[in-house]
């Protein structure tokens, strides 16, 4: 067969974060048809040569700029590191999550000469914040993805325009103050669930996108570009809710459309569409105490609206926000209940350092790997075994704080509607709808220190702050900062 020539004009900038940079495929509809053959060469490489079912995306691996080459991983490094990135989407979080949340890729080999011109191509729409490293144009290897800001499952839709909601379902840093918590988005309460969509949208920053046809139109692509303008995303919006275009334009128009997109948004995370292993492992046991957090805006507008008790809900099951939780809540200890433990592994591994790969500490990530997760015992008998379990435990949980949904949906007629499709109606619209979880890349062992360390850095803070308010001066910056959302409680 021949080898498909790569052009990287048929490539185009997607997106990235801190570890990896995406480019999606620019085909349109007319190539959707066409079948991906992927097949392995000598080296047990997949090799990528005709595109395509649906569409794809490239991801690459991000690496600081190196002024010394030796310093640089080799080409097999790279190959490991993303093997271990497959295995661990594979073996481990397809089991917590469920087949069809997980898209865990294939590796492939490109011609280096394509990855270098594509990086050369895509260099100016790289926002400038993330820069500071560099799209690996050395190894030819890179993760070949379903792109999901278009995936559908179902052949009917695939002529439609579709629209696709990525949230990052990490707090993080942000640059303004927000209501957004996610607590209220993992109540499983509906009206805390519309609170914390709502108050996404008014300050998306990096935790919220909006794509339509695979074509970023609401969030920030850098620090700089961040507005948000519900007129201009109602206009987007108005063909899927409002296909009749009956809607009066204006403030109401805007207002429905945005509330009517919480509403698909709300139910699509809280439908299962999937069953996994994990379903059936013992859940992890959800704190009897305050399930919400005090400084939660979202108390503040119920006590404002004169409403003090909120009706109990929880997630249902089968749903993404569930499996997301129940792998967040692995790490049972927090990160002081954990560092004496990853210590204990430390000293272990410095008396027999070639121990560390009989432990699987960097891999490789199979079944028992898994299976050695699923021990939720708290009993230390003082062993390295337990030690590590935890280790490994607090890893995935910490993956999973950090990684991101997507939401992609289409519209459908009442007769392209079965019961094996998942659908969800509006007052003018039906769509049918996938939900994915991505960037669950396995947290490096290595960064149990950076936790510890950030952790100490807040509890200072903390005290610090406490100690300040109680000094008349500082406590009036306190009032004028009331609304951001972060408040910290003695424990
Ligand atoms: O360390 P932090 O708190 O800055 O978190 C990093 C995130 O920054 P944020 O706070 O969301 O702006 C950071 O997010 P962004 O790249 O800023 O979107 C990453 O998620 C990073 O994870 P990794 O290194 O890619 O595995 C995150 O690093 P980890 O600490 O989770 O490894
Ligand atoms: N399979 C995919 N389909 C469509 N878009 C994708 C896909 N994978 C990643 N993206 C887009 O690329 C962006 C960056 O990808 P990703 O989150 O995997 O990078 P990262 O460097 O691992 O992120 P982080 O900084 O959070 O660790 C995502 O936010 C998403 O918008």
């Amino acid at each position: 067969m021949e080898v498909e020539k790569m052009d990287e004009n048929e490539w185009k900038y997607h997106g990235e974060g801190n570890q990896s940079l995406v480019v999606s495929h620019c085909q349109r509809s007319r190539l959707w048809n066409q079948t991906i053959v992927l097949f392995r060469n000598a080296n047990e490489t997949l090799f990528f040569r005709v595109f395509l079912q649906r569409c794809v995306v490239l991801r690459f691996l991000k690496s600081p700029p190196n002024q010394n080459k030796d310093l640089d991983k080799t080409p097999e490094e790279i190959l490991q590191h993303l093997q271990n990135i497959v295995d661990f989407g594979k073996h481990v979080m397809k089991q917590f999550f469920g087949e069809n949340y997980v898209h865990h890729g294939e590796i492939i080999q490109l011609p280096l000469d394509f990855v270098r011109q594509l990086c050369l191509k895509i260099q100016p729409e790289r926002p400038e914040c993330r820069c500071d490293k560099d799209m690996d144009t050395l190894s030819g290897y890179a993760m070949c993805l379903p792109n999901l800001t278009r995936l559908q499952t179902f052949r009917f839709t695939e002529h439609r325009p579709i629209l696709c909601i990525e949230i990052k379902v990490a707090n993080g840093k942000w640059k303004r103050p927000s209501k957004y918590c996610p607590l209220d988005l993992f109540s499983g309460n509906k009206q805390r669930m519309h609170f914390a969509l709502k108050s996404l949208l008014q300050e998306a920053q990096n935790n919220l996108k909006i794509f339509k046809n695979g074509e970023l139109i609401y969030g920030c692509k850098d620090d700089q570009d961040c507005v948000s303008d519900w007129n201009e995303l109602a206009r987007h919006l108005k063909p899927f809710f409002f296909p009749s275009n009956g809607l009066v334009s204006g403030p109401h128009c805007t207002r429905t459309i945005v509330k009517e997109l919480i509403h698909v948004i709300t139910t699509a995370l809280l439908s299962s569409t999937d069953t996994c292993r994990a379903g059936d492992m013992k859940t992890v046991p959800i704190s009897q105490g305050r399930s919400y957090c005090e400084a939660s805006a979202f108390n503040k507008e119920l006590v404002r609206n004169g409403k003090h008790k909120l009706e109990s809900s929880g997630l249902p099951r089968g749903c993404l926000l569930y499996k997301t939780l129940q792998a967040q809540m692995l790490d049972m200890l927090d990160i002081e209940g954990l560092y004496p433990l990853y210590s204990r592994v430390e000293q272990y591994l410095e008396e027999f350092p070639e121990e560390r790969s009989t432990l699987q500490i960097d891999g490789p990530y199979n079944e028992a790997f898994y299976e050695k997760l699923l021990d939720l015992s708290l009993e230390d008998d003082g062993t390295v075994a337990f030690a590590l379990t935890k280790v490994q435990q607090y890893r995935i949980a910490m993956t999973a704080k950090d990684c991101s949904i997507m939401i992609a949906l289409s519209t459908c007629l009442q007769d392209e509607c079965s019961e094996q499709r998942p659908v969800v109606l509006t007052s003018k619209s039906r769509f049918t709808f996938s939900v994915s979880v991505l960037d669950l890349d396995l947290k490096p062992y290595e960064s149990i220190p950076h936790q510890y360390k950030l952790d100490g850095e807040i509890v200072n803070y903390y005290l610090k702050n406490v100690q300040a308010k109680d000094d008349p001066v500082m406590s009036n910056l306190f009032k004028e900062n009331e609304d951001c959302t972060l408040v910290l409680h003695k424990v």
